[in-house]
């Protein structure tokens, strides 16, 4: 391993040194030749463990000289290419070298340790560690701290005394794209703890699989694949316009590019919303590109300006389960005086009306002959369109939960219908177009806000029975009993005494309510623990992505330029030149046949590595194979950036002295 650990880079000549080797009329060996040596950038070491680091040398800016570093004896680099087997002479120093060692040792040999001995080792040393704690004397060991650096950081850290340290240095957060974050000291005034941090940037650490509930029993959140259409599906729709001739305005009030939300039916067809017919659409608000729900009531002359202020109102209330309002304006640019209300937009959202009630299309020709042919498949569809109990127990409690918040803000919901309660994702429900009836209604002679509070539990209560039974007039008078007999084939006794308790002519409170189903509650709850558990999870999956690309974006901008091309840094003998041996390393791989290997995983590596600045060296071959270079990833980081840091200082921005904000 010493030849691989030097920390200089070595430019390292592979064939056999002869007389002829040096002439300039040398032509590249064949390719059928190659198999009589090392073939070109193939992987040198294969997975290693990252050495323990002691210390955090600076980058060194790779140097022509050590470009033009000493021909090294070929043989040596061929031993060099395979991991060593343990001598005596690696089994000294440090426990960790010791247990690598003995690991290996145990894998070569086939029989291994006794694995007795190996656990009462490790028993051994987790004990003596802990008395190492206990007896921590600070002063004695901050020489040591400084040298062991992130373990000793890291253990003291997660003790209970936590007094070494003050609030500051707990919170500090570094900059993980930062170039210098391999040299990073943190703290500068009392005791030096130097923090090595994790090459973190190497790998995306993944949850342990018992954290994270069964994807498919997730309330809330889809399976991955699932998840990831329905996101692409969302960002699809956003994008969707409008088909032509529907003579919308180009510009409403801030919002462009309006698309409707719903077919246009013939008048007599259209249902009116209270009195009034109204319109969903989506629009693109100019201030900040993001879409927005616009409902707008069409036909509404407003004759004062205060009935805006339910609006305010409304727009102060924040809650996961409604659909929160940004404004409201009138309009005339649909010929007309319209009142439009700005929502917030969810891409492919339902009513739950539509997502649970709408009649589905006849089945095809082709659904007959395959459910004919599968009764028992059909017969679990139809099976599965009765909302789930659970399911409807979690719209209760978030609608509920919606419901005590406007009522804390002494108001009331007036919206609680299967049309106008969105599905806005797996399970999560929201209220949506509220407010416009406080706006609709004012000047009018209104009812004690109370009343209407307990219209909207009543409103819950028939919600319930209509997603029950699949019948909007399921709580009318005359189909009570058809629909209590229903809700008892399929439904909970707990669930039939809460939804007849809200459609009943008791007084009843939100408060009560969710007295009545804090067991409930309480489930729902842990549900959306996990939900977020797993979102993390999803998240953490997707978090090198960006990272990449900009590393990606970075190569691409320096690589094979025109410009470079007789610049001498970027010759065979510049301190460039790594640079485009690595591109090689990287993407241009080939096996001892010289056939190309598309391997992605050593691409994403490789890149890994590099933007974490490893200490990891790699032998990079020229392409005529007759030469070739050991660097570490350090090294080769920080030629790319001096590359990239002179093509940012060569744009125009750059000469000008501008502050060139590029990756
Ligand atoms: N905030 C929103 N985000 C995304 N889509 C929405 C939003 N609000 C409404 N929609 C969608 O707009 C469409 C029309 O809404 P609307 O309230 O008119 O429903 P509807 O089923 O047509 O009701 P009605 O039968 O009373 O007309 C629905 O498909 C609904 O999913």
């Amino acid at each position: 391993m010493a030849f691989f650990s030097r920390p200089q880079s070595t430019a390292v000549r592979i064939a056999r040194p002869n007389s002829e080797e040096d002439s300039p009329t040398k032509q590249p060996s064949p390719r059928k030749d190659s198999v009589q040596r090392q073939c070109r950038n193939i992987v040198i070491h294969g997975p290693t463990s990252p050495a323990p680091r002691t210390e955090t040398p600076s980058v060194a800016a790779l140097t022509p000289q050590a470009v033009n570093a000493p021909v090294f004896v070929p043989k040596f680099a061929r031993e060099a290419i395979s991991p060593p087997p343990p001598t005596s002479t690696d089994t000294v120093s440090s426990d960790s070298t010791l247990a690598l060692s003995e690991e290996y040792y145990a894998n070569e040999n086939g029989n291994g340790y006794d694995k007795h001995l190996e656990e009462y080792q490790e028993a051994e040393n987790d004990y003596n560690q802990q008395l190492d704690y206990e007896n921590y004397d600070y002063a004695v060991d901050q020489a040591a701290n400084a040298m062991q650096g992130m373990e000793f950081f890291d253990d003291i850290y997660s003790q209970s005394d936590t007094s070494y340290y003050d609030e500051g240095q707990r919170e500090f957060h570094a900059n993980p794209y930062s170039d210098n974050m391999m040299e990073t000291s943190y703290y500068n005034t009392g005791p030096v703890f130097l923090r090595q941090p994790l090459n973190y940037l190497l790998y995306t650490p993944s949850m342990p699989k018992e954290l994270i509930r069964d994807s498919t029993n997730s309330l809330f959140v889809p399976p991955s694949n699932d998840l990831r259409q329905i996101l692409q599906e969302q960002s699809e729709t956003i994008r969707q316009v409008a088909p032509m001739g529907l003579n919308l305005p180009e510009e409403l009030q801030g919002y462009h590019t309006l698309v409707p939300l719903e077919p246009t039916l013939p008048a007599l067809e259209r249902k009116k919303f209270g009195n009034w017919h109204s319109t969903v659409y989506r629009a693109i608000r100019t201030s900040d590109g993001i879409p927005h729900t616009l409902r707008r009531i069409e036909n509404f002359r407003m004759t004062q300006q205060a009935a805006f202020g339910p609006i305010e109102k409304w727009s102060n209330i924040q809650h996961p389960s409604i659909v929160p309002i940004r404004e409201a304006f009138t309009t005339r640019s649909f010929n007309d005086n319209s009142l439009v209300v700005s929502y917030a937009y969810y891409p492919n959202a339902k009513t739950l009306y539509d997502a649970h009630m709408k009649p589905k299309p006849p089945p095809t020709y082709q659904q007959t002959v395959y459910y004919g042919r599968h009764q028992q498949h059909h017969q679990l569809q139809q099976a599965q369109q009765t909302i789930p109990e659970r399911t409807l127990w979690s719209y209760i409690i978030q609608l509920a939960s919606a419901i005590k918040k406007v009522h804390s803000c002494d108001l009331a919901v007036r919206m609680i219908d299967v049309t106008k309660v969105l599905v806005t994702g797996q399970n999560r429900v929201r209220i949506g177009s509220c407010g416009i009836f406080d706006v609709l209604s004012y000047g009018t002679q209104q009812q004690d806000v109370a009343i209407y509070q307990q219209e909207d539990l009543n409103k819950l209560g028939r919600l319930i029975f209509s997603l029950c039974t699949n019948n909007l007039a399921g709580s009318n008078q005359a189909n009570i009993q058809k629909s209590m007999e229903t809700m008892k084939k399929f439904y909970s006794a707990e669930l039939q005494t809460v939804a007849l308790s809200l459609i009943g002519k008791a007084p009843k409170t939100i408060d009560k309510l969710l007295d009545m189903i804090r067991g409930r509650i309480m489930q729902e709850h842990d549900e959306a623990l996990m939900a977020t558990d797993r979102l993390e999870y999803e998240l953490l999956g997707e978090l090198e992505n960006a990272r990449l690309f900009r590393l990606m974006c970075k190569f691409g901008f320096i690589n094979e330029r025109p410009e470079f091309a007789r610049d001498a840094r970027w010759s065979e003998t510049g301190d460039r030149y790594i640079i485009k041996l690595f591109r090689d390393y990287v993407f241009h791989q080939v096996d001892e046949h010289g056939n190309p290997v598309l391997d992605l995983s050593h691409v994403l590596t490789c890149l890994n590595k590099l933007d974490a600045g490893t200490d990891e060296q790699i032998m990079l071959v020229a392409r005529d194979e007759q030469s070739c270079l050991v660097v570490s990833y350090k090294e080769i980081k920080s030629c790319i950036a001096s590359a990239f840091d002179d093509l940012v200082r060569a744009t125009t921005a750059g000469q000008s002295g501008k502050d060139v904000k590029v990756i």
